[in-house]
């Protein structure tokens, strides 16, 4: 079967600081594929560039059989490359379901509408309140955003980008600043939603990682250490000794 995402040669300099040195990978369809790797190792610069926010100097991103490397981010968006970022890009004061809404009309490419007409349009509540049901937030559709906890954010930004409809969903540390209790929930609603779509995982909690990949790449300092299924980094005397930081 072809891949889905091929990344052949990426490169990206900041100054002298090499972020991402020739990176090659690639993430089968139907895959939850996780990419690990120190603080400063290089994810969310490789992320940035596969999402179209960073430029690579070098290097081409392959998506569906289709170079997309010189695609703008709305562009990509729009084939099937989705993301959540590390930083809320949620509205405060909009309900969970209109901050869905939102991104359920950007989807379908519709014009400005008056608000009062918008809520009441079964075009947009409909797939917004199936994206809701789907991350386990349908109860909490017209609670504000700031009223939300932090899980219920996270779980929200994964319902906003569900409703772009991503054929690969490009994950940035969904766990972050979550409770042991908030992160098992979350890994639970992530080992249901990667039956449906492809994932890429940059995730510092390695529970969540080894229970959730098929397939690990391994960072270090902007380079692909190691690749592959999760059992054969799991042991890898070269990861842990560059990564894991213990003794090989
Ligand atoms: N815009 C930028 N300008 C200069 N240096 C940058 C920029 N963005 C990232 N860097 C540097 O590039 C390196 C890789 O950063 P990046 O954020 O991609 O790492 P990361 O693996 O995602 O780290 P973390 O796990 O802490 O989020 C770091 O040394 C960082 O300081």
């Amino acid at each position: 079967m072809t891949d889905l995402l091929v990344l052949n040669g990426l490169q990206k300099h900041f100054g002298a600081l090499r972020a991402t040195d020739d990176v090659s990978l690639s993430v089968r369809p139907g895959t939850l594929h996780a990419l690990i790797g120190p603080n400063g190792a290089g994810k969310s610069t490789l992320i940035g560039q596969i999402a179209g926010t960073i430029t690579p100097d070098r290097g081409t991103i392959t998506f569906r059989g289709e170079d997309v490397t010189p695609l703008t981010l709305p562009q990509r968006a729009r084939k099937g490359l989705g993301r959540t970022f590390q930083i809320s890009s949620l509205i405060p004061e909009f309900s969970a379901l209109r901050n869905v809404m939102l991104a359920v009309q950007a989807r379908q490419g519709s014009s400005f509408r008056f608000w009062g007409r918008v809520m009441a349009d079964r075009s947009l509540t409909g797939p917004a309140q199936a994206c809701l049901e789907r991350v386990g937030l349908a109860d909490r559709a017209r609670v504000p955003v700031s009223d939300l906890s932090h899980g219920e954010r996270r779980q929200l930004e994964l319902a906003v980008a569900l409703a772009l409809e991503p054929v690969l969903l490009l994950l940035d540390e969904p766990m972050a600043g979550l409770g042991p209790e908030e992160s098992r929930k979350m890994t639970d609603l992530l080992h249901t939603l990667k039956r449906e779509t492809a994932m890429l995982l940059v995730e510092h909690d390695m529970d969540a990682v080894f229970s959730l990949a098929d397939e690990v790449s391994v960072l270090v300092y902007g380079r692909v250490i190691a690749n592959g299924p999760v059992a054969e980094i799991r042991t890898s005397a070269a990861v842990r000794e560059a990564y894991l930081g213990e003794d090989a």
